[in-house]
């Protein structure tokens, strides 16, 4: 038996005025027979009302405790973008963004600008104070940041405001430790060496000529060390793989010991590879006993509060759909086809609004839901779960699981 762990990033949302929500409104034909032959429920990753991560939620999807291996989103993001993190490096999630003479942020992901290789080169490698910068790109306005040297601290504030709006955040240590000091004082000599760099780099004047927000600043946030994790087949004794288009989850899923299975031309938003990610995901069960399987764009659209496109997105994941459950053997494989969170259109965030969950596969105790979305799955069999549970509901159904007791 194989299992599947399908997660639609940012899937949830909230009752418009007309009590719709993308995917009440999405055409799911093939999400809705999915419902319909599978058990349902709803679903917090962490619980209830706690607002998640993407990062924080799929450890706990894995089957991680978040709050005992979560360090931080900087040791992930560069795990994924093939920054190997070792001990003593301090990694975080950075931002392109574009900040004013006063470096009051005017936008946080710079018109979600998708070329920033070259724009990255101006910071890799740097040097400051013996330390040396390491920085990629981890997907258009993303990237990952490591701090490499001696007497670095995770302890230190972000710099992103998280908010258009406010001004970059100073970094500051966490404790009195020199450690924290001396990183909080490198991290902003950065930030300023990065806008000197940046500012009027050719790129950002070739946006400027063509109105477009420059990548004129870096936002480091999610300061970490790199995390211990048990490895997922020692866990589970499963060959996992992971099928992703953004950094953080490809991290994620190399970090915990999956197979990183690239597809061409998925790139974590609306226009990503849809059904190149569905194909690779039926090939990869040839191989893997465990496949986890991101689709990034729904939350991509939440974080813009654009419906139309959110629902579009579910729309063409709908298709994916289709494609997989035409090309797996329901009696070998079971699907788990939920999110990692709510991004409700009004929020343009995360929100801890549970997801609708169902699981699809041989001798589920199916129930009467009959459509995949926020309004019906919780009348479901599965009842409202977290996102620990899903691995074992899994390992029993696959017939893997240990009992407890005599
Ligand atoms: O990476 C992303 O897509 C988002 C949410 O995790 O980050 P940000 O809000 O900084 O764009
Ligand atoms: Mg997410």
């Amino acid at each position: 038996m194989k299992a599947v762990i399908f997660v639609i990033d940012g899937l949830g949302d909230r009752p418009n005025k007309e009590g719709n929500t993308p995917l009440k409104e999405a055409n799911t034909p093939t999400m809705d027979k999915i419902a319909k032959e599978g058990i349902c429920g709803i679903m917090n990753a962490i619980d209830i009302g706690v607002r998640p991560g993407s990062d924080t939620s799929h450890l706990a999807i894995l089957g991680y405790d978040p709050y005992e291996v979560y360090t931080g989103r900087g040791p992930f993001e560069a795990c994924g973008v093939g920054i190997e993190v070792k001990p003593g490096d301090v990694a975080f999630r950075c931002n392109f963004a574009t900040v004013d003479e006063n470096f009051v942020v005017l936008d946080r992901r710079a018109g979600r600008i998708r070329e920033t290789e070259a724009l990255a080169k101006e910071l890799d490698g740097l040097e400051i104070d013996g330390v040396k910068v390491i920085f990629k790109q981890s997907g258009g306005y993303r990237a990952a940041l490591v701090l490499r040297g001696e007497g670095l601290s995770d302890k230190v504030t972000d710099a992103d405001p998280k908010k258009e709006g406010r001004k970059v955040k100073t970094v500051e240590p966490l404790d009195d430790s020199e450690e924290a000091k001396r990183t909080a004082e490198i991290l902003n000599k950065l930030l300023k060496i990065a806008y000197e760099k940046l500012n009027n780099h050719p790129i950002n004047e070739e946006r400027r000529k063509k109105g477009l927000p420059v990548a004129n600043i870096i936002l480091p946030r999610g300061a970490g060390k790199v995390p211990y994790i048990q490895k997922f087949e020692e866990k589970y004794g499963l060959k996992g793989a992971c099928i992703a288009g953004t950094g953080l989850i490809k991290g994620i899923g190399k970090m915990v010991g999956l197979d990183l299975i690239e597809v061409e031309g998925a790139n974590g938003t609306p226009e990503t590879n849809f059904m190149g990610k569905a194909r690779a995901l039926v090939e990869a069960l040839e191989k893997y006993d465990f496949v986890l399987i991101n689709v990034k764009g729904a939350d991509e659209a939440g974080h813009d509060g654009d419906y139309e496109t959110k629902k579009k997105v579910i729309e063409k994941i709908d298709e994916m759909l289709k494609y997989i459950i035409e090309h797996i053997d329901k009696d070998d494989v079971y699907l788990v086809l939920t999110g990692d969170h709510s991004t409700p259109i009004e929020e343009k965030d995360h929100s801890a609004d549970p997801i609708p969950i169902v699981i699809w596969g041989r001798s589920v105790r199916t129930d009467d839901v009959e459509r995949f979305d926020e309004f019906s799955t919780y009348k479901g069999g599965l009842g409202w779960i977290k996102g620990k549970h899903i691995m074992p509901i899994l390992m029993d159904l696959m017939g893997l699981a240990k009992k407890y007791g005599a």
